[in-house]
């Protein structure tokens, strides 16, 4: 073996420096005791991975837990929204401080740092990786039971910051029968695996539309393989959640806590009494 440089990058030894994992965690606000946290994540946008995080979080906290949202979705936040939060977050020296919910989830987005939340964001991947990794080390989340974060769609630039800089506890796929769902759960599954963090199961959302009248439930945007894909991976199918128009005229209003039917309920049961 020739003398070592310590420079990795043009050896192609294998020696101990390049054998040890190297973590990039980022470390937590001091003030921070987060117990769990889950990303919510999907193959492309508009599947409804926001309406599963908040509505996760609702049953959580509902459960009796500590909850926070972190909105790692930095050019497309629709947290804020769907709680009705428009006021700006404050800080001190110890750092960010999130903005409470009525129920009393704690909830950071970029929408709530910006002057005016209208405006677009136009970052590069680098900038936006960077202020999601902030929301970790930045703010003053307190203690928490559950971080849900609620990732941007895809495989990108700041998944992987999320998935790196984050200690990620486990993985939720939201999908929809129109979906590739093969494809998305086996890229979402490999990423999985590469960042070494387990999924606790898939969400299928827009399932079905249950007709208010006769009952019967109208596959409107397919059927679904939703079952057939989750157990040739030996995945859980933690939901499937039907099209309610209910569900979004309470993100439009930013009513989502007051919302009667949380089909997410179950599911915080499950992702509870897995820990
Ligand atoms: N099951 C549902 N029934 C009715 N409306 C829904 C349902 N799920 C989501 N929606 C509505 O669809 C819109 C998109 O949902 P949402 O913002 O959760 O998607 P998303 O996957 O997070 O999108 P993006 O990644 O682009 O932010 C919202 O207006 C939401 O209220």
């Amino acid at each position: 073996m020739s003398e070592c440089t310590h420079d990795c990058s043009s050896c192609g030894e294998s020696c101990s420096e390049r054998t040890e994992a190297q973590s990039f965690e980022a470390p937590a606000n001091p003030l921070s005791h987060v117990g769990k946290v889950i990303a919510v994540v999907s193959g492309k946008g508009g599947v409804g991975k926001s309406l599963v995080t908040s509505s996760l979080a609702v049953a959580m906290q509902q459960r009796g837990k500590q909850v926070g949202i972190l909105d790692a979705d930095i050019t497309g936040p629709s947290i804020p929204k769907a709680f009705g939060l428009h006021q700006r977050a404050t800080a001190d020296d110890n750092g960010i401080y999130p903005v409470i919910s009525q129920s009393g989830i704690k909830v950071m987005s970029l929408n709530l740092l910006m002057e005016n939340e209208s405006d677009p964001v136009v970052w590069r991947g680098p900038v936006i990786a960077g202020a999601v990794k902030q929301f970790w080390t930045d703010v003053v989340w307190g203690d928490l039971d559950y971080l849900f974060v609620d990732m941007p769609p895809g495989t990108g630039d700041v998944p992987l910051t999320v998935f790196q800089s984050l200690p990620v506890d486990g993985i939720i796929v939201v999908t929809s029968p129109q979906d590739l769902v093969r494809m998305i759960v086996g890229k979402a599954l490999r990423m999985a695996e590469l960042m070494n963090i387990p999924i606790l199961g898939l969400v299928e959302n827009y399932s079905y539309y249950q007709c208010e009248n006769c009952g019967k439930r109208h596959a409107i945007f397919g059927e679904s393989h939703i079952n057939t894909v989750a157990s040739n991976h030996g995945l859980k199918v933690l939901a499937r959640l039907p099209v309610d128009p209910k569900v979004a005229a309470s993100c439009d209003k930013g009513s989502i806590e007051r919302l009667e039917t949380n089909y997410l309920t179950d599911v915080a049961r499950q992702l509870d009494e897995m820990n």
